[in-house]
């Protein structure tokens, strides 16, 4: 069944300018997408529209239905049932979703709260299963702490448990890895993939790097200047890209992966 249909999405600025251009895709329950491409391609700003976010002074065209749910020209108090509770995201810097005024384990609380209706030390317990979920170790010390106490890592860790706490839909990612180091980045990769496969739940992961992509998601769609230039299989788009763009792309993975083989080989 679909659960994201998007059609003829187009986002402007209030001066008119067209930063998404009539984008159409789709998401089954329990598929994973990927959006790709360079810096400024319309990614985020996309998933942005898709979550009913955009930033001020900017307005959608088209059509995004979520979970069977128009999002685009739609009141926000009408949005944020659908928030959480359809799809949920974890954005590039987890300080975006983290207050940091408020310790991590109240943070968690919260959304997991609203959803099961625990309370007390029942509450207390999930929410550090839900860290202990993400394999954040001591979990009951990380939920004492304040977000900028821990490491970026670890951050971005807490900020996938609030995102899965709500059991959404649908997960967005939005290049989650792309702020930390390479090793914690294919940890943290690993850990999402397994965590969304246990959950069923359908995944649109945006990022500028196709390996990365490559590791979580089997079809992307390939963005360029807001427009979408290619479709398909991740295995088509490696072997066979049709567009010049993306042969760029491929090339410029494939010179990365070949520089890290050369180093790992040394
Ligand atoms: N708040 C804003 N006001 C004006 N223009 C914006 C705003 N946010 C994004 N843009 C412009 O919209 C275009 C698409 O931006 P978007 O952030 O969606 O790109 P992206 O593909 O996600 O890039 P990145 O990987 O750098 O995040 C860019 O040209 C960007 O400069």
């Amino acid at each position: 069944m679909t659960l994201l249909d998007v059609r003829g999405l187009t986002v402007r600025t209030s001066d008119g300018r067209t930063l998404v251009d009539d984008l159409s895709f789709t998401l089954a329950g329990g598929e994973r997408l990927g959006l790709i491409g360079e810096s400024g391609s319309g990614k985020s700003l996309t998933t942005l529209a898709v979550l009913g976010l955009l930033p001020d002074g900017m307005s959608a065209a088209g059509s995004v239905e979520l979970a069977g749910v128009q999002i685009v020209g739609v009141p926000e108090k009408r949005l944020t049932g659908v928030r959480g509770r359809d799809a949920a995201v974890v954005f590039q810097e987890p300080l975006t979703a983290l207050d940091p005024l408020m310790r991590v384990g109240r943070q968690i609380a919260e959304p997991l709260g609203r959803r099961t209706g625990l309370k007390g030390r029942d509450l207390r317990r999930a929410v550090a299963d839900a860290l202990a979920q993400v394999r954040l170790p001591d979990p009951d010390r990380i939920a004492r702490a304040f977000p900028h106490e821990i490491s970026g890592g670890q951050r971005q860790r807490v900020a996938l448990a609030m995102a899965l706490a709500c059991e959404p839909k649908l997960l967005i990612a939005d290049e989650p890895t792309t702020a930390l180091d390479v090793s914690v980045q294919a940890e943290m990769l690993e850990l999402m993939d397994t965590l969304v496969r246990e959950r069923g739940m359908a995944v649109l992961f945006v990022s500028h790097d196709l390996a990365v992509v490559a590791r979580i998601t089997d079809r992307a769609l390939v963005m360029k200047g807001g427009r979408a230039v290619e479709e398909g299989t991740v295995d088509a788009l490696v072997r066979s890209p049709r567009e010049e763009y993306t042969r760029t792309l491929v090339a410029s993975a494939r010179r990365l992966e070949s520089a890290l083989d050369l180093r790992s080989s040394r």
